[in-house]
């Protein structure tokens, strides 16, 4: 039964849903890191939020972990490059607070432009303050949208509800989403120019670093107000509080900040700040939302292997994993088989799906068959890494779906060039779910995968089939099976022998030196 570790606060939702599905589960909030790393090895799954940090050093000792749940979005605590070089499988729950998330950013508007917060602190303390707190209508303002993917979209929508005039900075945006939203779509040099309310939601990466740093933020209007309900990082923390002090920002409100929990920040105590803690998606609705979303996602995962919102594998559905699966053998076996025959560096791959494979997501089974292809070269290559590898060492993948009938009601054909060649091998299924080899370089064959196999090319010459049997008879070596093909009568021959035992180099070199034999390699499945 596969285990799963909660590491942060989820809604008991989850622990209901995983044991349902047939997942063990165990809840330990508030681990430190080494404490993770000390008992991160036993479990299969991972499921946080945004406070347990997934380093490389932790995936490290992972050595069972094969997914990582993120109830929520943002993925910036998952070192995802360390998780897809190990083949862990990262996902995320991209909608369930996205509304929650917005409604807080709305909130937080609001909050900025009445000084809520402190206009409740003043009139509790008895102060009655009616002249001090001056605020600023939302109607007819424009709101600048840094980011409008799914929370920033709803953020528009609000704002428009509110009669305000919505611009956003999103280079992903297209023309037509952007009309249909109802928002101006604007350079982020005219989004400063004009906002005079700016809400950020795109996530924390390279390019969005600090993207309102010092600089922009002193070309915003005088009086913009700020809100950063997306990452801390996104946003100069030290800048705004100068430019709160200054009066040029009339006012900002943040939910996130650049260190986390944030016990202490520059930006405490100046003047028209409000804060919350990380809150933007704690709500009833959405926390059970992404405690049910990530724990189904997992357990699928896990006990189906159906991958959904993951950040770097292809999804494959619930209905699609147990079809996938027979083919993920094939197309893996066929990879290793090229594999295993190529010596020399790989230059390009073509993978042809012909008949009912052809209908079906075969990304996943591009993944498998280069995974297969690179294992001999490469040590720690998997389903999850192997396009990036393949990428990094120049591979050039091709992925083919033909429409028309093959010899086989399904085959997948796998073609490798190299340096010196370019050589094919096709499989199919027997019974829908038996992998076999039915054509290498365009030759007829029919043969299993085997655990221990001798693959030999030799010319089509009478003799041959007696002088190998003799010589792994007499080296001790069982034949299990025994399949041949050839071009044409007299010309190119192919035998596959399935072997009960390992072959040793020094046998496989004798065999290559048989009459009339090209090539002797060993193979492994
Ligand atoms: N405060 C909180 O509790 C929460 C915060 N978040 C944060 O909100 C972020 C946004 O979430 P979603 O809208 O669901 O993500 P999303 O992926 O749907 O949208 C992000 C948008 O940012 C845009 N973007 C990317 N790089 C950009 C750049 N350099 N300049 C301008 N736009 C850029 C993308 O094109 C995309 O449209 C998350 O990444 C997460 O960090 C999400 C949920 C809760
Ligand atoms: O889990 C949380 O409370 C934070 C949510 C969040 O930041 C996200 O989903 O990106």
């Amino acid at each position: 039964m596969p285990k799963v570790l909660i590491s942060d606060e989820l809604s008991p939702r989850a622990v209901e849903i995983f044991k349902e599905r047939g997942v063990d589960v165990d809840v330990k909030v508030g681990l430190k890191p080494d404490q993770l790393r000390a008992i991160i090895g036993a479990y299969d799954g991972l499921a946080i939020r945004s406070a347990t940090k997934v380093t490389a050093e932790v995936l490290a000792v992972a050595e069972k972990l094969k997914v990582v749940g993120r109830a929520g979005i943002g993925v910036d605590n998952v070192d995802i490059k360390a998780a897809t070089a190990r083949g862990v499988v990262v996902m995320n729950t991209p909608f369930g607070n996205a509304i929650t998330t917005a409604e807080h950013a709305i909130a937080l508007m609001f909050a900025v432009a009445r000084q809520v917060p402190a206009a409740d602190a003043s009139t509790q303390a008895g102060k009655w303050e009616k002249n001090r707190f001056m605020g600023s209508e939302l109607s007819f303002k424009t709101l600048g949208l840094i980011g409008c993917g799914n929370i920033g979209s709803i953020v528009a929508e609000r704002a428009i509800g509110l009669k305000m005039r919505v611009a956003a900075y999103d280079p992903f945006l297209s023309e037509e989403r952007a009309q249909a939203l109802g928002v101006d779509k604007v350079t982020l040099d005219e989004l400063i120019a004009r906002a005079d309310f700016i809400s950020i939601h795109t996530p924390l990466t390279e390019q969005t670093r600090n993207i309102l740093g010092r600089e922009r933020l002193m070309k915003t209007r005088k009086g913009v107000r700020i809100v950063n309900c997306a990452r801390g990082g996104l946003v100069d923390e030290l800048a705004v509080r100068d430019l709160l002090i200054s009066g040029h920002i009339a006012g900002a409100a943040f939910d996130v900040f650049s260190e986390e929990p944030a016990k202490q920040n520059v930006l405490f105590g100046a003047p028209n700040l409000v804060c919350t803690p990380h809150l933007g998606a704690s709500t009833v609705e959405a926390q059970e939302n992404v405690a049910l979303q990530v724990a189904e996602q997992m357990s699928d995962y896990l006990m189906t292997g159906a991958v959904a919102n993951s950040l770097n594998m292809p999804n494959v559905s619930a209905e699609d994993a147990p079809r996938l699966a027979p083919y993920l053998k094939l197309a893996e076996n066929l990879g290793s088989f090229a594999g295993q025959l190529t010596e020399t560096g790989i230059k390009a791959v073509s993978i042809e799906y012909e008949g009912t494979v052809a209908a079906l997501n075969v990304k996943p089974l591009t993944q498998a068959v280069i995974t297969g292809l690179l294992r001999p070269q490469l040590e720690n290559v998997n389903m999850v890494n192997a396009p990036i590898l393949a990428r990094e060492r120049g591979v050039d993948v091709a992925e083919v779906k033909h429409d028309r009938d093959s010899d086989y009601q399904t085959q997948i054909t796998v073609t490798v060039t190299t340096e010196r060649r370019t050589r094919s091998v096709s499989g199919t299924l027997f019974g829908g779910k038996r992998p076999r080899l039915v054509y290498i370089k365009g030759i007829e064959i029919e043969a299993e995968f085997a655990p221990n196999m001798l693959y030999i090319t030799n010319d089509d010459k009478p003799g041959f089939i007696g002088r190998l049997g003799a010589l792994l008879g007499d080296t001790g070596v069982n034949i299990a099976t025994f399949h041949l093909g050839r071009d044409k009568p007299g010309g190119e021959a192919i035998a596959l022998v399935a072997v009960d035992q390992k072959l040793d180099g020094a046998l496989v070199d004798r065999i290559g030196a048989l009459d009339g034999v090209t090539q002797a390699k060993a193979l492994a499945f």
